[in-house]
């Protein structure tokens, strides 16, 4: 199935948590989307501007970085996230009707879904072996075709694929959260909510002492509080990083907007990832010395000094 022009792409086939995800955040688009083979042919096909939007997993509680979409973030053509949303994961063990736990040898998932599952297997499925696949849903697709024996996915996958249920909520810790993020090329900002994140990616100037404390002053003398600081290897040499920041707050509050003229003052390159409103609505609490009329008062005050 081609990607739809100006369509809506996600991590397919149909039955990922990712489907699941789009379905929360955008019920109507969700039966038009395409399904992308992987995160990186999703992003690909938005950057070549066939599709207008893109939604790939982000981050999960418990594993992490999905780092096959954050370094596709920090290195191709600048995309911008638009918004995010967070779906509980409930991982099952699947099969085709007719094979029974005893039967299962070889096991394929998301490498996401063998993290949070690795401790199922080893005390129910010893001697199992298990293959990544790019999602849940694929390997459900390639448990139907005979490929393995069976498959960990959404409880969706097993329903879209024909499969049986052979154990559900096989997850080692329950109430796992992951977070998808809506992309686009880059062009348009959401309005400010007041319950917003800034996504950016910065590298330092120099390797000195304190570089990094540097950094995070530029936040932290602003009021703008870090909800995440990750560093991932450049891909240039061992021992190089960049760092991927989150910050609360929209690039349209004045504290935040200073914070990044700071970090473009101390950084060798800044990359803005985008700001959105975040899943979880609660409004950022802003200290007094850093709303928006405390700056509006410090500039009109230093204008009309020099004047
Ligand atoms: O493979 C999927 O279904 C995805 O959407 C990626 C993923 C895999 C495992 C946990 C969360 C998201």
């Amino acid at each position: 199935m081609p990607a739809p022009q100006d369509g809506v792409g996600y991590l397919g086939p149909a039955g990922t948590f990712c489907e699941e995800g789009l379905r929360r955040l955008d019920p109507d688009t969700a039966e038009s989307a395409w399904p992308a083979p992987t995160v990186a042919a999703a992003l690909e096909t938005l950057r070549e501007g066939v599709l207008a939007e893109a939604l790939v997993p982000f981050e999960n509680s418990v594993e992490g970085s999905v780092s096959a979409t954050l370094d596709e973030l920090i290195r191709g053509e600048p995309l911008v996230i638009t918004g995010e949303v967070h779906v509980e994961v409930e991982f099952a063990l699947m099969a085709r009707p007719g094979t029974d736990l005893a039967a299962v040898r070889r096991i394929a998932t998301h490498p996401v879904a063998e993290a949070q599952t690795r401790d199922w297997i080893a005390a129910h499925l010893p001697g199992a072996e298990v293959i990544p696949e790019s999602s849940t849903a694929r390997a459900a697709v390639l448990v139907a075709a005979e490929v393995y024996d069976a498959a960990i996915a959404a409880p969706l996958a097993a329903e879209r694929h024909g499969l049986n249920i052979l154990v559900g909520g096989i997850a080692d810790r329950p109430g796992a959260v992951t977070r998808f993020i809506r992309l686009a090329r880059p062009g348009h900002i959401p309005e400010a909510t007041g319950a917003d994140v800034t996504t950016l990616v910065a590298y330092l100037r120099h390797n000195h002492a304190g570089a990094l404390l540097d950094l995070l002053n530029q936040f932290a003398m602003r009021g703008v509080d870090l909800v995440r600081l990750e560093s991932r290897p450049t891909g240039e040499a061992l021992g190089q990083y960049c760092f991927a920041i989150e910050a609360l707050g929209h690039l349209r509050e004045p504290r935040v907007a200073e914070a990044l003229r700071g970090l473009h003052r101390v950084c060798a390159q800044v990359r803005f990832l985008g700001s959105y409103p975040r899943a979880q609505a609660a409004q950022t609490p802003v200290p007094e010395v850093a709303t928006a009329q405390a700056y509006d008062a410090a500039r009109v005050w230093v204008e009309r000094l020099s004047r």
